[in-house]
């Protein structure tokens, strides 16, 4: 490991610069504080410019423990809500990497850094109306960059990422990713390729039912962007065939599921409103304990509406039980209704076990403190919240595996 110091009005003074310079040869990166250091071009640049003096760390180490994670799921269903919930659990906020593209679609936070795999896309979108395809379609991805790209973060190395501009449609020059300790790729296809989906530490996979799918489209692009029912329906229909093909079937390979369907506790809706949410967690992914509830392994029912938790129409129904996914043994905690009051979660919290919480209550504050993102009232916010947590929790034991340091104690 070496350390110099930095002065925030140069770049690096000469000492540092050779430092950095020396280790990027050597493949290995440097720190300021979280942010990163690296020698590029041989020149030096300072990722995120430092507001203040501080110290310059280049370490073998530090990259070599990216955890990677991959959510997959089509668009519009929930994955940068999802994103936000889980960089919240880390603290800090997740921004896109400061002075670059500002139609960069990298999401970089203290301790994790969340790539969007729009940015393999191999044919921009002039390119994908003259070859007749979707962006779903595996010919419009470049998988082996993406491999390659991916393994280098995890190695610890740093990477120039192509850039899809969703504005444009174009591919705009590359920008530098730094590794860091959580890499998130999420998008369309992190499980398809089979040497991407080897170099996942956890995968999730954000399976939205139609109706829903169509129930949130409607929100956004018709209240958000002026789009017309008609072309909402269109785009969902096209996109099906190529969905069904090449992005559905990844949810037999995640660690994690979470499927979200209209209630059954009002009959014949279809306003989407009040959801179905089941969380499927695979048995005996490494470093991960399904959460469960009141009895591990048991098949429960669970009303919790009474004096303890307040419930209007139609109420709120739990379920908690084993079960099989794609032949795999899995555990699913169902979730079906709203909570009226989210401070009474913790009611609901109290009775799950294997929450990876670091304190009473977590999930709860959780919620409430970004009770304004979607889903904050039902299963979608409560599953995401936990699998933030469960994350959180994977990364620490896979650190204190490799330190040899023990791991806090007392969690739920
Ligand atoms: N849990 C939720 N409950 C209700 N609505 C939701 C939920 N999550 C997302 N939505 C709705 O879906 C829309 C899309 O969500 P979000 O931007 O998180 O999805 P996305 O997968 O990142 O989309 P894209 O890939 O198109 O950028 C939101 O604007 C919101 O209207
Ligand atoms: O499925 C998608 C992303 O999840 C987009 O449709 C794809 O990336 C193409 O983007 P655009 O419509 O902006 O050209």
């Amino acid at each position: 490991m070496a350390v110099c110091t930095i002065h925030p009005t140069q770049s690096l003074n000469p000492a540092c610069s050779s430092i950095a310079s020396f280790h990027q040869k050597q493949g290995l990166f440097c720190t300021y504080g979280s942010r990163a250091i690296m020698a590029k071009r041989g020149g030096v640049i300072i990722q995120n410019h430092p507001p203040s003096p501080g110290v310059v760390i280049c370490s073998a180490a530090g990259g070599s423990d990216t955890l990677v994670i991959g959510l997959a799921a089509d668009s519009g269903c929930g994955k940068s809500t999802f994103m936000r919930r889980l960089t919240s659990v880390f603290g800090g906020a997740a921004e896109p990497p400061k002075g670059g593209n500002p139609d960069s679609n990298t999401l970089i936070s203290d301790t994790t850094t969340v790539i969007c795999l729009d940015d393999y896309h191999a044919l921009d979108r002039t390119g994908r109306k003259e070859n007749g395809v979707t962006a779903l379609d595996p010919r419009a991805n470049d998988f082996d960059l993406m491999y390659e790209q991916v393994k280098a973060l995890k190695e610890g190395k740093a990477i120039d990422k192509p850039i899809y501009n969703h504005v444009t449609g174009l591919l705009d020059p590359p920008e530098l990713i730094v590794p860091p300790k959580i890499l998130v790729i999420e998008g369309l296809h992190p499980m398809f390729d089979p040497r991407v989906r080897e170099l996942l530490d956890f995968s999730i996979y954000l399976d939205i039912s139609n109706e829903v799918k169509f129930a949130w489209k409607i929100q956004r692009d018709m209240a958000e962007r002026g789009h017309s029912l008609e072309s909402i329906k269109a785009s969902i229909e096209a996109r099906k065939p190529d969905f069904d093909a090449y992005v559905d079937q990844q949810k037999q390979y995640a660690d994690a599921v979470i499927e979200v369907l209209p209630t059954q506790l009002i009959p014949d809706d279809n306003e989407g409103k009040v959801l179905r949410v089941r969380l499927i967690m695979k048995e005996g992914v490494k470093y991960f304990k399904p959460v469960y509830l009141f009895d591990e392994g048991s098949t429960i029912s669970w009303v919790p509406c009474g004096r303890k938790l307040t419930c209007s129409y139609p109420g709120i129904k739990f379920f908690y039980g084993p079960d099989t996914y794609f032949g795999h043994e899995v555990f699913v905690l169902e979730m079906d209704g709203q909570f009226d009051r989210l401070a009474e979660l913790i009611y609901v919290e109290s009775h799950l076990s294997n929450i990876s919480t670091k304190f009473y209550g977590e999930i709860t504050q959780q919620m409430l403190k970004y009770s304004d993102f979607p889903g904050s009232n039902d299963g979608t916010g409560l599953f995401q919240t936990i699998i933030g947590l469960k994350i959180r929790d994977l990364w620490e034991q896979i650190i204190a595996t490799k330190t040899g340091a023990p791991l806090e104690a007392a969690k739920a």
